[in-house]
């Protein structure tokens, strides 16, 4: 890891690991969720609460940030943590996945990506260089190299074409971030669902070196099945003293899976998108508020659950603010499945610390069996 960071795995349970990341912002207890902070906000949540939940880390959207308010600007204003207050780790994205998702008139070329913003049509470029100097200009901690994924189905052809351009782009990344003391860069491996285009990108990217390495191309509609048939042996492609990270990823019985699989990071936009959906995601499985059988239920969300919306509110107010599209059902259910998620981890956690993961994922899958949630 770079000056400044270090990894130290505590325990091991199987191919399941648990540690620590250590940063000049404060550690990362891992396996680590990181709620996902799009625009400089992790929506509908004040920084504060954000850390009640347990997390240790969040993540930043370079796409969005480049085009509003822009990487210089919030440079200018001492830069992201200032600018959002949140002063413990930021992990930023690269604008890969990104751009290619969302921004219109793309034109993909081996120096990059040119587009046109999806929020006023200006046009932009990416490339490893500018997504470099945009993560510095905005501070995050971990930077993520450039890269592209691939969107599925897609042939072997197209996978291994996308992937060594990917591979290009992360030796550029590596050039352009140069040496920053304080701040680590992670690789990103792609090759869809082919192991042997997995494991020759893990040969290009620990060939580089990184500070931490990320697993690619995944969540991408593939299915869960398909997604940890690359988990079982991708993570074993990277070196055990790095984190590794799962990007895009995942519902919780994906997160539970992935870990028991070897990786120590993720990030999802789920708990908190879902969470201003009226959906709650609870130890029992997944809650629907927008459902009338709520409307008379005096009964909590979760009773064994310590968030401010489980401990204060019924399942019928819950109900109600949902139906009635008010402001504190983002709050409340954002707060609750950012809760639970970050719970999760702390179970993942101690479990393999104590090297009982086993019992731990068997235990999980029988109260989603249960129903009656
Ligand atoms: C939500 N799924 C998802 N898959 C991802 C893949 C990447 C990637 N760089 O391969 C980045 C973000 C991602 N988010
Ligand atoms: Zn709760």
């Amino acid at each position: 890891m770079a000056t400044g960071f270090g990894f130290t795995l505590k325990a091991t349970d199987g191919a399941a690991r648990t540690g620590v990341i250590a940063t000049p912002r404060g550690e990362i207890r891992t396996p680590a969720f990181m709620p996902v902070g799009t625009a400089g906000t992790v929506k509908a949540m004040m920084p504060d609460s954000v850390r009640a939940t347990g997390a240790d880390i969040l993540l930043g959207n370079t796409y969005h940030l480049m085009l509003r308010p822009t990487a210089e600007r919030i440079a200018h204003l001492g830069g992201l943590h200032r600018f959002m207050n949140w002063h413990r780790p930021i992990l930023t994205d690269s604008g890969g996945f990104q751009v290619m998702s969302l921004a219109s008139l793309r034109k993909l070329t081996e120096e990059g990506v040119r587009f046109s913003s999806h929020v006023d049509g200006s046009k932009h470029m990416l490339s490893p260089e500018r997504s470099m100097e945009i993560q510095k200009l905005l501070g995050s901690d971990i930077v993520m190299c450039f890269d592209e994924c691939p969107a599925l189905p897609a042939t072997d052809e197209v996978v291994a074409k996308s992937m060594r351009l990917s591979m290009r782009w992360a030796q550029r990344s590596r050039d352009a971030f140069g040496d920053r003391p304080g701040h680590a860069l992670f690789g990103i491996m792609q090759g869809g669902v082919n192991r042997d285009l997995r494991e020759e990108s893990a040969r290009a990217l620990t060939g580089i070196g990184f500070d931490g390495y990320a697993v690619g191309g995944l969540a991408v509609g593939e299915g869960q099945e398909a997604m940890f048939s690359v988990l079982d042996y991708a993570p074993g492609f990277l070196p055990e003293g790095k984190p590794r990270y799962l990007m895009g990823v995942g519902k919780p019985d994906d997160i539970v899976g992935a870990v028991e699989r070897g990786i120590d990071m993720m990030d999802c936009v789920l708990p908190s998108r879902s969470g201003r959906t009226g959906q709650a995601w609870t130890r029992m499985g997944a809650v629907n508020l927008k459902n009338a059988r709520h409307k008379d239920d005096p009964r909590p969300l979760d009773a064994d659950c310590t968030c401010p919306a489980c401990r204060n509110y019924s399942r019928a107010y819950l109900h109600h603010v949902v139906k009635a599209d008010e402001i504190i059902a983002s709050m409340l259910l954002t707060w609750h499945n950012l809760h639970y998620f970050q719970e999760l981890m702390q179970g993942l956690r101690d479990a393999i610390g104590e090297g009982r993961l086993a019992g731990f994922v068997a235990g999980f899958h029988a109260q989603r069996a249960a129903g009656d949630i």
